[in-house]
């Protein structure tokens, strides 16, 4: 590792807790130093000696059109000029939420918020206060933001730390989030048979990207809908990571599922804070100040934000988006998985859209159990043999990666030649 880097991380260290302001950045699973980024272009991350490295984080999934994309860019110039916060509504406000309502097959109403986590944390409030009921579900592994219900074992960061129940949240608040097996339709059927009236919302990510990736199975979707239909219980599709990640409709526009209720964030914002939940219009007007259930912000629907989301949806719209997207981030993991096998590696990879996930195993988990088996000391090799090479993973096996439309050919093939050389160190 460099030096400015690690004269950085031990100076953060004194002023930020463990250096850093999120805690997956700090390399606590993979081990070493953090990288220090200093500018992006494109596909490019240049840290702070000035060493490029192919991204596949992308902000950990914004950065959907590559980094400092010129129209993104000028957009946000031109809001800021205007003014960076007014705190009353703006016509781009409108424009957002007409585009979100337009796209989103769910979505009759949306309201912005500035992350995912107060997307969720708003749509299960709405979602109890509309049903008057207070338990909800939720899946191994899977990661809503950090609000005190959701972090019951969660994924991404809280699971990368052995944490994924964390300190602080009272017994009684955590024992209101029944916790069920990611893609076990049985566990589901048999949880709403015994208690289905008492249950507010089932909150799903309709793709899990906190546990490295778990596609699916379309059972599973389709179980939680008809179940919540039947029982009166509000499905929440939290959609911050695969929104205009998987595909222009997002997952539930992929799989053919409406939920109740949608939560989005990440693209949304162009690289900015933002996030959103919406959907039924009956259940949406329950919120101030038409309904009882209170939400709010100041800086929700931040005019240099929205412009950031604006100009990115905007973009997201153009013809074949989504397949050469797809299409880039298949050639990754068809790449990897056939270095692997060439190289005798036990090793897999698959892709939804835009995101990705690699295993060091047989096959693609399919759930929380299946991806503890991975083989995280053969990952940490391989994150760290490619970090040296100029390629950015997730620091974590527990991470989905991200493609930008921005990768092409050109950083596909360098990665696959730095993959070959990774690899042998794996051996
Ligand atoms: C699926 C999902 N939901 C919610 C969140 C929380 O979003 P944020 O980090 O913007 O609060 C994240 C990411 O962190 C996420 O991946
Ligand atoms: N896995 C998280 C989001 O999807 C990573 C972002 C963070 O918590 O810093």
């Amino acid at each position: 590792m460099t030096s400015r880097n690690q004269a950085l991380f031990e100076q953060s260290q004194q002023l930020i807790p463990g250096g850093v302001n999120s805690p997956v950045r700090a390399f606590g699973s993979v081990g070493g130093t953090p990288v220090f980024f200093k500018r992006g272009k494109g596909p490019i991350l240049w840290d702070e000696d000035n060493k490029p490295y192919i991204d596949y984080v992308g902000s950990w999934g914004p950065a959907i059109l590559g980094h400092a994309y010129p129209k993104v860019v000028k957009a946000v110039q031109e809001a800021a000029a205007r003014g960076l916060s007014f705190g009353a509504p703006t016509a781009r406000e409108l424009e957002m939420a007409e585009l979100l309502c337009k796209l989103v097959p769910s979505m009759e109403q949306v309201r912005l918020v500035s992350s995912g986590t107060e997307a969720t944390m708003s749509a299960i409030r709405l979602a109890r206060g509309f049903t008057g009921r207070s338990k909800i579900i939720k899946f191994e592994g899977c990661y809503h933001g950090h609000a005190d219900f959701l972090l019951v074992k969660a994924g991404s960061g809280a699971l990368t730390f052995g944490n994924p129940s964390s300190a602080g949240v009272p017994a009684e608040v955590a024992a209101q989030t029944l916790v069920l097996d990611y893609n076990d339709v049985a566990g589901l059927t048999e949880t709403f048979k015994s208690i289905g009236s008492e249950i507010a919302a089932v909150i799903v990510e309709p793709v899990a990207g906190n546990m490295n990736l778990i596609a699916p199975k379309p059972e599973f979707l389709q179980a939680m809908r008809d179940l919540c239909t039947q029982h009166g219980s509000v499905l929440i599709f939290d959609e911050v990571m695969t929104g205009f990640r998987v595909g222009l409709g997002c997952a539930q526009g992929l799989y053919g599922i409406k939920p109740d209720l949608t939560t989005l964030g990440k693209v949304i914002g162009g690289g900015m804070p933002v996030g959103a939940f919406g959907g039924r219009r009956d259940i949406m007007e329950k919120l101030a100040p038409l309904g009882p259930v209170y939400q709010a912000g100041t800086l929700s629907g931040n005019p240099v934000a929205v412009a950031a989301g604006l100009a990115t949806l905007k973009l997201l719209q153009a013809p074949e988006f989504y397949e050469k997207l797809s299409s880039m981030t298949r050639k990754l993991t068809d790449g990897l998985t056939s270095v692997a096998k060439e190289m005798g590696i036990t090793f897999c990879a698959q892709s939804v859209g835009g995101m990705f996930g690699l295993y060091f195993s047989a096959k693609a988990p399919t759930s929380y159990a299946e991806v503890m088996q991975c083989d995280k000391e053969k990952f940490n090799t391989f994150f760290h043999a490619m970090l040296d090479e100029g390629v950015y993973l997730a620091p974590s096996a527990f991470e989905a990666g991200f493609v930008s439309a921005a990768h092409g050919d050109a950083e596909i093939t360098a990665t696959l030649e730095a993959a070959r050389r990774a690899f042998a160190k794996v051996k």
